[in-house]
């Protein structure tokens, strides 16, 4: 199946919803003002490092992963999708960026951002996020590990990623990417084998919030 961009034709990754546009690179919501986007064109500096995703990195569809339907009862986003390796990932290494519309936090009379289960904040301070909701890439389809089963003590999975900001060298911009979790400090991490459910945590806020308490 193939999409018509401006530039080419792509073709969609498997599994990618029809109705649901497929973007290459991140789209302005029109509340986007020029100071936000100033915020995000701050190169990074020895005092503000970031990772880096190099002018050679290829758009559009990431052959590391996979969109895959959730079949297993037991997994609390059974009958949605997930996103699962396709070849095993290193600690550390970047997965894919994470795109869809750069909004800031002032109205948008077309769409209510702070209702979304697929928006991050790319630059808090300068209010600008992403948001995935009504567009994006394969990694709006990242699960949080929170009752996933698994192959960890108790039957239970634990994060292997981590949503982290990074220097987008092509775009000569801040965007949100999927990181592999590095070794950390109990070295245990191990990178993620090709297979498995690649997995963050949303962090308590977000289920608090959808519990309507403070966290958990
Ligand atoms: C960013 S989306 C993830 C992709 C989603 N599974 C899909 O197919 O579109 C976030 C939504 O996935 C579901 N989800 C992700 N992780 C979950 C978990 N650990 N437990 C329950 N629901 C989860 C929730 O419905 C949540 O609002």
């Amino acid at each position: 199946m193939g999409k018509s961009t401006s530039s080419s034709t792509i073709t969609l990754p498997k599994n990618w919803p029809s109705q649901l546009p497929y973007l290459i690179t991140p789209t302005h919501s029109p509340n986007l003002t020029p100071s936000n986007l100033a915020a995000i064109r701050i190169p990074p500096s020895p005092s503000d490092p970031l990772p880096i995703i190099p002018k050679s990195y290829k758009p559009g569809p990431c052959q590391s992963v996979r969109i895959t339907p959730i079949t297993d009862p037991a997994h609390p986003a059974h009958n949605q999708s997930g996103l699962f390796a396709a070849t095993n990932l290193q600690p550390g290494q970047l997965i894919l960026p994470y795109i869809g519309e750069l909004h800031s936090s002032l109205p948008n009379p077309s769409y209510d951002y702070s209702s979304s289960d697929y928006d991050l904040w790319v630059d808090r301070e300068g209010d600008v996020a992403v948001d995935a909701s009504r567009m994006g890439n394969e990694a709006r389809f990242v699960n949080d590990f929170r009752g996933v089963p698994g192959k960890m003590e108790g039957g239970k999975s634990k994060a292997n990623a981590e949503f982290k900001v990074v220097w987008d060298e092509r775009r000569k911009e801040r965007v949100m990417g999927v990181f592999v979790l590095g070794e950390g400090k109990s070295g245990k991490v191990k990178g993620i084998r090709k297979g498995e459910e690649i997995l963050v945590s949303y962090g308590r806020g977000f289920w608090g919030e959808r519990r309507g308490d403070e966290g958990c």
